[in-house]
Parts: structure tokens; C-alpha cells; sequence
């Protein structure tokens, strides 16, 4: 791998403190750190390098999977790191920031490559991309890079204005926007499931599939970050990025190569081809929740308005569902549902697809559960299909049975999103990095339903916390026939577990 410079903005906030060190240190034991490389934390107060190193060092300790350190290597992974006072306002800094820069270049013989991680909050976006090129730290004799956190804008037009702005200083190309969702191995494993499965890729559409089922449900609140959330709600923090992308990385056909260009093109496609919706149909395809008090996990937990932070007549959604149509010739007619909420019964996030179920026409007085092939997300990372089985101890009676592809966990577990994406940025791979089009085409489904929760044009519903969601979000299914599968009732079925 290339020498490189990583200068991280924001090497003083949360998730430097949670993710990005950790995954660095992670990166540098399983040896994908680039071999020279000069690591420039950035932060305002006033900290020496052996301060900020220290710092890196408890991060690590805190939040690294690996629980094992070498205390030989740590100081030596922590040797790359130095710090620089920068408030993203004064010019002055930039230019102390350059001189470093420089200065470790020439120490360490690198080639002038660098990656700049924007981890702050972001209105400070397009200043720092803007002061990046007139310090002149963008011009180099090597590559440039920007990691960008989201949220990447408020709604559409705001969105566009910080693109237009960020492509002053920076093309496309050098631009990697995080979406930590794209970064789980088993999002970016649906590419690999049609493609490297001729069985699934034959049955993948809508002659084989009756319904595309999209959850990510969360058993925490607000909890600290009222002050983004309550301006955000779910639809921003979690539909128009997360979910967007689950859906586009599982409705996408399969591309013709597996490289960035080609599956960014097909998950362009699905968006192109996504039902805008009409002011009538928010009304009747969106399902909007906030949640009041209730127990979670055995605890009594306050409702949304109790929150601190939260305004106490907010009625910021905490719950989104929706249904969306897909009207392309492999879609047309099936509905996907797309939910997620804080404060609810299960930390789930997964993908169930249910298949037609024929079997019931054909025998008549027969009640078998359709074909399901469940892919889950996180916390649990496993492929399941339900199919109908006969059961010998229950008279040849017909049951479902989970067949689970479970992967044996390592004693490390498996490397986190962020090391993954900050892995393929040093290389130059941007697959997993939403290009500007998704963004601004997701903006663009998102807007309607937006303006009507402006507007208040869609039933605030209120959940208990500790429920699945509001009454209304199975409605939703109910209209077309369906039901949510959720953990429980697919393992109600009687379970015969084959594991690969
Ligand atoms: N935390 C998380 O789990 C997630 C965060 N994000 C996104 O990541 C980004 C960072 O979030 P997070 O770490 O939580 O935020 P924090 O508030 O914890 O940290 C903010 C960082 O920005 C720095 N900063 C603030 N003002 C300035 C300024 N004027 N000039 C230079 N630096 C400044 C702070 O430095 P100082 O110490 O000097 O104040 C601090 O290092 C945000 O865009 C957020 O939306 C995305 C997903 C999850
Ligand atoms: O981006 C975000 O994601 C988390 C959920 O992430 P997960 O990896 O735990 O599923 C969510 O809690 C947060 O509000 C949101 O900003």
C-alpha cells in the first residue's frame, strides 16, 4: 500500500474516540496499515503529542474488539500519531497544519498522499474542504482524499449546496462518503449472494418474490445526541442513508463486472426506478412514530419528550415505516417495507425476503408458511431459509425448518465497518462509499415525506417503548396481504438448524 498522510478533524470527538482509532489500531495488528504512515489528529484545545497519543491509547483499550495488547507494538502503533491545534475558522491554523504536515512527510520519506477525515460536526464541512485547498495542503504531488461523515445535508437543497461546495476543492472521485451501513459484512455481502449463487439469482425477482422486508430496529434512545436528533428524526438519521442503501444493495441486478463503477451504476438503477411518492401517498405509504415511555429489556425507560435535551413538544419521529415500489422489470408489483425506531422490543437490523407461496392454492386445506430467506444484519451476522418440512415426531405433520448458514465467529470476532471502509479508502476503493447520485436521489424520494412531516400531514403515532411500533406500520403490510416477520415469529417455527 501506498505511504500516505491521514489527517483526521475532529481526533477530540466521540467517534474518533469510539471508532475511527480502534479501527486504525485493529488495521495496523492485522497489518493493512499502510507500512509509512503519518497520523495528524486535530482538535482545538491545547494537547502535546504525548498527551494525544495517550489519549489514541485509551480509546483503544476502551473500545478495540481485540482485547489482547503488545504493549512493543502499541508504542509502536502509536509512534505514527501527532497532534495539531486547529479551530476550522483560523486560516493560520491551516498553515501550521501544512507545515507538519510537510515536516513528517520529509521525516518519514513519504510520498505526498493525503486522506483528510472530516469527523466533525457538518456545517464545518465545506470550510474545511474550502480552507484544504486554498493552505494549499490539497496540492500534491500524489493523490488527495476526503472521508466525509454524515449527515450529508439537512434535505435536498441544502445537500446539493454542500456538494456544489465540496466540489470546489475536491472531484468526485476523491470523495469517500461514509455510510457505516455499507461498511457491515453482510450488506456488502448481497452483492455476493446473487451473484455468486445462480439458485438465488434466478429466483431474485418478482416471479419468485412476493414481498422485500427492511428492519432496523434499536432498543436504545436519543440517548446524548438530542441536540442532532430532534432536528433530524428517523427519517434523516437512519431512512434517507441506511435504509436507502440496504434497499438499493438488495434490489440491485446483478452488475456485469464486481468493481465501484458497476455496482454504484446498478444501485443508481433501483433509485431511478423507485415510485416517487405523491403528496396522497405519504399519507397512505409512510407510517411516522414517536415513542412513549415503557420497559425495555426488563427496564423502565422514559418516553422521547422525557429525554433531556429533547423539546418537550417535539414531534420529531422516532419510528418511520414506509412502503415503496420499485417499478422496474424486475421489481413491479412487489412491495418493499422499509421501518426503523429507537426504543423498541429487539436490536435488529435484517432483510427478509419472502417468496410466493403457490403450495397453498395447489393443496387445498393446506396452511404453510411461505419460503423465507432471512439475511441478518446486526447484532447476529447469519443467512437462513425456511422451508416446509414433514416432522416425524409430530405425525408427518408439514413445518417449517430453519436451515441457518451461520459462519463460525473468530476469538477477535469480525473487523467493524469502520475498519473495512477506512481500509478500502487507503485504497483507493470507493465501492462501498455512497456516490453523490444515491445521496441526492434519496434526498429526492425523502423530500416529500419531509415536507409532510413539516407540515404535519402524517398521524404522529406514539409506540411503547419496548413494542414493535405503532399499530399503523402493520396496517401497512395488512393492505397487501402480509405481515412483518419479526425474530419471534420466525422462530416459533419448529427449528431443525443445519449449520455450513
Ligand atoms: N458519534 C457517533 O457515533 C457518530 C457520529 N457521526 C458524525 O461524525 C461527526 C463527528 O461526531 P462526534 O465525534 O460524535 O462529535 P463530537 O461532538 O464528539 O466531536 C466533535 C469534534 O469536532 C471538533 N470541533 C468542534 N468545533 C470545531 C471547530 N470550530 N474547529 C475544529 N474542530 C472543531 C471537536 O474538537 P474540540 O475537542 O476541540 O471541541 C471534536 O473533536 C459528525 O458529523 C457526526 O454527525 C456519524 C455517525 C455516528
Ligand atoms: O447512524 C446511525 O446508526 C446507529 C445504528 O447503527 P447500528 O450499526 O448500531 O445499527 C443509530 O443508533 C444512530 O442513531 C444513527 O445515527
Amino acid at each position: 500500500m501506498e505511504s500516505m498522510t491521514f489527517v483526521l478533524f475532529g481526533a477530540t470527538g466521540d467517534l474518533a474516540k469510539r471508532k475511527i482509532f480502534p479501527a486504525l489500531y485493529n488495521l495496523y495488528v492485522d497489518q493493512k496499515l499502510p507500512k509509512s504512515i503519518s497520523i495528524i489528529g486535530l482538535g482545538r484545545g491545547d494537547l502535546s503529542h504525548r498527551e494525544f497519543q495517550e489519549k489514541v491509547k485509551e480509546s483503544v483499550l476502551d473500545f478495540s474488539r481485540r482485547l489482547e495488547h503488545d504493549a512493543a507494538s502499541m508504542g509502536e502503533f502509536l509512534d505514527d500519531f501527532r497532534y495539531s491545534k486547529l479551530d476550522v475558522n483560523r486560516k493560520e491554523d491551516f498553515q501550521a497544519l501544512l507545515q507538519l504536515v510537510k515536516q513528517r512527510e520529509e521525516e518519514l520519506n513519504l510520498e505526498e498522499n493525503r486522506m483528510f477525515y472530516l469527523s466533525v460536526a457538518p456545517e464545518f464541512f465545506d470550510t474545511i474542504a474550502l480552507n484544504i485547498k486554498n493552505s494549499g495542503l490539497g496540492q500534491t504531488k500524489g493523490w488527495k482524499r476526503l472521508i466525509i461523515e454524515k449527515p450529508f445535508g439537512h434535505d435536498l437543497q441544502s445537500a446539493r449546496e454542500l456538494n456544489e461546495k465540496l466540489s470546489r476543492a475536491f472531484a468526485e472521485e476523491e470523495i469517500y462518503r461514509i455510510d457505516h451501513y455499507l461498511g457491515k459484512p453482510m450488506v456488502q455481502n448481497l452483492e455476493a449472494l446473487s451473484y455468486a449463487n445462480p439458485i438465488l439469482q434466478s429466483l431474485w425477482s418478482k416471479k419468485h418474490i412476493a414481498n422485500v422486508q427492511i428492519t432496523a430496529s434499536e432498543t436504545v434512545g436519543v440517548e446524548k445526541r438530542a441536540g442532532y436528533y430532534d432536528h433530524a428524526g428517523a427519517i434523516r438519521d437512519m431512512v434517507q442513508n441506511h435504509l436507502l442503501q440496504i434497499l438499493m444493495m438488495t434490489a440491485m441486478d446483478t452488475p456485469e463486472k464486481i468493481n465501484a463503477a458497476e455496482i454504484r451504476k446498478m444501485k443508481q438503477k433501483v433509485m431511478e426506478s423507485l415510485r416517487p411518492l405523491k403528496e396522497e401517498d405519504v399519507q397512505n405509504d409512510i407510517v411516522r412514530g414517536q415513542y412513549i415511555s415503557g420497559e425495555v429489556n426488563g427496564q423502565y425507560v422514559p418516553g422521547y419528550l422525557g429525554e433531556p435535551g429533547v423539546n418537550p413538544s417535539s414531534t420529531t419521529d422516532t419510528f418511520v415505516a414506509a412502503r415503496l415500489w420499485i417499478d422496474n422489470p424486475s421489481w413491479a408489483g412487489v412491495p418493499f417495507y422499509i421501518r426503523t425506531g429507537k426504543r423498541m422490543k429487539e436490536k435488529s437490523t435484517r432483510i427478509v425476503i419472502e417468496f410466493k407461496n403457490n403450495a397453498n392454492h395447489q393443496y387445498k386445506n393446506s396452511q404453510m408458511d411461505p419460503n423465507l430467506l432471512v439475511i441478518e444484519i446486526n447484532p447476529n451476522e447469519n443467512i437462513s431459509f425456511q422451508l416446509n418440512s414433514k416432522n416425524p415426531l409430530n405425525n408427518g405433520k408439514v413445518e417449517p425448518v430453519k436451515i441457518d448458514f451461520s459462519k463460525e465467529q473468530t476469538e477477535f470476532g469480525v473487523p467493524e465497518a469502520y475498519e473495512r471502509l477506512i481500509y478500502d479508502a487507503f485504497n483507493g476503493d470507493s465501492t462501498f462509499f455512497a456516490h453523490w447520485t444515491e445521496v441526492e436521489l434519496s434526498w429526492e424520494w425523502v423530500q416529500p415525506i419531509l415536507n409532510a412531516f413539516e407540515d404535519n400531514r402524517v398521524p404522529l403515532y406514539e409506540y411503547n417503548s419496548g413494542s414493535y411500533g405503532p399499530v399503523a406500520a402493520d396496517l401497512l403490510l395488512l393492505e397487501n396481504g402480509f405481515k412483518w416477520w419479526l425474530n419471534e415469529t420466525i422462530q416459533e417455527s419448529k427449528e431443525k438448524v443445519l449449520h455450513t
